[in-house]
């Protein structure tokens, strides 16, 4: 284990008798950008609050650089937390908030002030040192409360929503200033979010929670091109989900029926006939073109259609899904536009079927 590598062991958090964070295990390796990824309620803050020390672990551990930190104070455990509103003090100017820290320390003041100017300027807003909170713009704000987390050298910067507040212009520029700022510093981030694009812009990890349990953690690729389960192609919502029962397993091919009588067929491992399985099947690879095998499409209705620029977003019904959907190219559709109410058959390749797994019990 290196100097800012995070594992979190078994952890666990019940608040009474709800269980919030479900024994998770996860390891973050030093200098990692990592991104934990959920629908509201998924458990992704009350994980990051324990990694900070601001939430009392039920049970499991929080290791950080190899010393077992689960039940040190937040000033004592190498690690720093930037809130979504940045908790900034409205009466202390910039670099009394940035040196607060220090001074609750007992660090002296030409001391701390001189770190929190280190800091301001790393941060490009010495100019504003003796600004207060109420006079910056919320990119701004956002800047001082990172300086504010990073003054105390963490080895792992710990982000809950840090970008909620930004309108969607700024958002999309702060994204990237965080993302430099974490290769300059080399230091391990957790940043929560509940926006897929926002994590795949950012991630080296990413860590798709539901129900207090991890659904997958990879690569932004692997996560977006190989989802491992239903809930993690429906929620990076780049994937149609089609849910059945095995009928024959061959060669490294397995058949799924689903309820709706048609079959269809993906790639992996043998499994049990009769056994539920999942698959799914990338929006941006269906076509609008008969099958060249009936395993690899199915005919169905249009149901909406979307103009999104360079692309265009078609909505069917059929083979069992009432939203089944395919983003084409706008020449495409253009060549050969459909309408709502539309009969239409679609397809796929064999490689762009993915066998889901389930998350086990
Ligand atoms: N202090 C608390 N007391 C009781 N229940 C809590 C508390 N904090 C969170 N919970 C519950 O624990 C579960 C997980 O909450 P958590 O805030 O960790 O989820 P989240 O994924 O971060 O959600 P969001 O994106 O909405 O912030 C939720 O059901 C929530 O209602």
């Amino acid at each position: 284990m290196a100097k800012g590598d995070l594992e979190l062991i078994r952890l666990t958090k019940r608040y009474g008798n709800a269980l919030a964070v479900d024994a998770i295990d996860l390891k973050v390796p030093a200098g990692t950008y990592c991104c934990l990824l959920g629908p509201s309620g998924c458990g992704k803050s009350s994980t990051l609050r324990m990694a900070a020390g601001h939430e009392t672990v039920s049970e499991g551990d929080v290791v950080l650089s190899e010393s077992q930190i689960t039940h040190a104070r937040p000033a004592d455990r190498g690690t720093a937390m930037m809130f979504q509103n940045y908790a900034l003090f409205p009466h202390l100017d910039l670099v009394d908030n940035v040196a607060f820290s220090m001074k609750m320390k007992g660090v002296n003041k030409e001391i701390r002030q001189a770190k929190a100017l280190d800091m301001l300027k790393l941060m490009q807003m010495e100019p504003y040192a003796n600004r207060r909170p109420a006079q910056l713009s919320g990119g701004q704000q956002q800047r001082v409360a990172l300086a504010r987390a990073l003054i105390t050298d963490p080895e792992a910067l710990l982000l809950d929503e840090p970008l909620s507040a930004l309108d969607p212009f700024l958002k999309i520029r702060m994204r990237a200033e965080l993302k430099k700022l974490q290769k300059t510093l080399g230091i391990t981030f957790v940043h929560v979010t509940h926006s897929q694009e926002e994590a795949m812009a950012l991630s080296d990890l990413i860590v798709v929670m539901n129900n207090g349990r991890i659904e997958q953690a990879a690569e932004a690729r692997e996560v977006f091109e190989r989802p491992a389960t239903a809930f993690v192609a429906r929620f990076m919502g780049d994937h149609n989900v089609l849910s059945g029962r095995v009928t024959a397993s061959q060669d490294g091919v397995v058949k799924l029926e689903v309820p709706e009588g048609q079959t269809f067929s993906v790639r992996g491992k043998a499994t049990e006939t009769g056994a539920p399985i999942d698959i799914g099947i990338r929006t941006d690879r269906v076509r609008l073109a008969p099958p060249s095998e009936k395993s690899l499409g199915f005919n169905g209705i249009v149901s909406n259609v979307e103009y999104r620029g360079a692309s265009v977003k078609i909505t069917v019904i059929g083979a069992g899904s009432e939203d089944f959907t395919a983003i084409i190219r706008d020449t495409e559709y253009f060549a050969k536009p459909v309408s709502v109410g539309d009969a239409l058959s679609l397809s796929w390749a064999l490689e762009d079927a993915v066998l889901l797994g389930r998350v086990s019990a």
